[in-house]
């Protein structure tokens, strides 16, 4: 069968440019080994925030405690992953069935380059005119002893019962959020983290303030800390790591891999098809098409051009969309991309970190409080509140804001419209809020 694109990849990367690609009337096929869906669906985003959701209620319990809220209340576990699967579980086939409404073909396998033009999907073999690399991401290998021991996102988020002792390898984003479902699920949780502190893509302060949650629910951080092997102890497992105080051990039940992600493109055979790569990331030029070979474009976590994120990989596959059809002419615009950890309380950025604008030269004017006395903190008994918010001192624009604290993961977005759109202080500070809510307090912190 000939195509004249075949997407690798059937996450959000692939449905967005297959979506635009197959309305052009163009001949579209889709592959996956997995389910259909990706991994925001069905291995990341989304079922994390159905977990998230039974965390919260455990978290306005105890911080209502002693404010007129009393009793018990736990989390059931298995019944907490059948309420996610509730999301997750009809998503392949509602992927499946929107892509061949569309007119897309829908193929299973592991796909792998034959030649210039030619895939091998399972034991078939495919033509293309153009492909799509939307491949995602995968667990970047940690190269030590005991490695297999480990368990991805994919298997933390299935787990039928959750083990009582559980440490997380690395100290990012996947740690955070696991961290915090998991201790609020009753499990003892160590984070082993060779950076010098939690969360190194958040502003320093903020992650300073949010470390009180982490302590509050008895979450274990020990940073400047490596991870340098596994061993198996009878039915559980010692992690070994050294940090500066000399080599550690921690006993646990369950060992999840947090260490970060890499592009998932070792096992396509790129050469084949004359498609360069340095470093394990696909070379590519300003429009997202291969250097080498003109008739391969990438996308989102594999492409690696922007921050791996699910809205970075919609924004990348418009993109590639909008070249295929009509001829390379569109770049990527990354300016203004929200992140959101999402802790209890969540932690935000969008736009330039301190350091960054510093190292940029701009001129600055920069409000950096902890805001724990405010309206928005006090209603729900929450002391982790707080901002930090760059501005530029000549046009008053708005170059970067970071939020901890109620409603952090919403308010930014606010913050992310005003970067993207170039608006200033004054547009802000002009415009009416509904009250009391999270972005009411917009204007006090500008
Ligand atoms: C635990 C976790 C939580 C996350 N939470 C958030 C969040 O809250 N917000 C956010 O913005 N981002 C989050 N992310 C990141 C986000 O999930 C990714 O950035 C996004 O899903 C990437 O989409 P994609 O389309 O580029 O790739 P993917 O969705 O990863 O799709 C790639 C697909 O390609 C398939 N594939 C790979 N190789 C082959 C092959 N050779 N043959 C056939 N099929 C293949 C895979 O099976 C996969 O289904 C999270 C990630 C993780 C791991
Ligand atoms: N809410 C979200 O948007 C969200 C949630 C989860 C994941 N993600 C995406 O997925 C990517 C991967 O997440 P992640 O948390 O795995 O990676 P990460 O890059 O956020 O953090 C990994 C951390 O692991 C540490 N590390 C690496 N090897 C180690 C070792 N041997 N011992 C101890 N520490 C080690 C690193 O110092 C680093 O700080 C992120 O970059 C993010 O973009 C996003």
């Amino acid at each position: 069968m000939e195509y004249d694109l075949v997407i690798i990849g059937t996450g959000t990367a692939a449905m967005v440019c297959a979506m635009r690609v197959a309305k052009a009337g163009w001949r579209v096929a889709v592959v996956d080994e997995k389910p259909f869906g990706g991994t925001c669906a069905l291995r990341g985003c989304d079922p994390k925030k159905m977990l998230v959701a039974g965390a919260e209620a455990i978290d306005a319990k105890q911080r209502m405690t002693g404010h007129g809220v009393e009793g018990d209340v736990r989390i059931a576990w298995p019944d907490l992953i059948r309420f996610k699967r509730s999301f997750t579980d009809p998503v392949p086939d509602k992927h499946e069935r929107r892509y061949e409404e569309a007119g897309i073909a829908t193929l299973h396998g592991t796909a792998t380059f034959m030649g210039p033009n030619r895939l091998c999907v399972g034991d078939r073999e495919i033509g293309y005119r153009k492909i799509l690399i939307a491949s995602g991401a995968r667990p970047i290998p940690l190269a030590i002893p005991g490695e297999e021991y480990l368990t991805d996102n994919e298997g933390f988020l299935e787990l039928p019962s959750l083990p009582k002792r559980i440490v997380l390898v690395g100290g990012g984003y996947i740690a955070a959020e696991f961290s915090h479902i998991a201790a609020r699920a009753g499990a003892e949780v160590t984070i082993l983290q060779r950076g010098p502190r939690m969360l190194t893509q958040f502003e320093p302060e903020l992650v300073g303030w949010l470390m009180d949650a982490f302590d509050r629910i008895g979450i274990r951080v020990i940073t400047d800390t490596t991870v340098n092997a596994i061993r198996k102890r009878g039915r559980a497992y010692v992690v070994h790591a050294s940090g500066e105080g000399g080599p550690i051990e921690v006993a646990a039940d369950l060992v999840v891999h947090a260490a970060g992600r890499v592009p998932a493109i070792e096992r396509l055979d790129l050469e084949k098809a004359g498609i360069a790569a340095e470093n394990g990331k696909l070379k590519l030029n300003e429009f997202l098409q291969s250097m080498s070979n003109p008739g391969v474009y990438a996308a989102g976590d594999a492409a690696s051009n922007g921050p791996p994120l699910t809205p970075v990989s919609s924004h990348d596959a418009k993109v590639v969309a909008a070249n295929l059809v009509d001829g390379n002419h569109r770049e990527p615009d990354y300016k203004g991309v929200p992140s959101v950890a999402f802790t209890l309380p969540p932690i935000a950025r969008v736009g330039l970190t301190e350091a960054e604008a510093i190292e940029a030269g701009l001129k600055l004017r920069l409000k950096c409080e902890r805001a724990s006395d405010w309206f928005t903190a006090r209603r729900v008994a929450e002391a982790v509140y707080g901002y930090k918010t760059l501005v530029d001192e000549d046009t008053g624009r708005i170059l970067g804001a970071h939020l901890v604290g109620p409603h952090a993961d919403e308010v930014i977005n606010i913050f992310g419209l005003a970067i993207r759109h170039g608006l200033t202080v004054e547009d802000l500070k002009t415009t009416m809020f509904a009250y009391p809510t999270g972005a009411s307090d917009i204007g006090y912190m500008l």
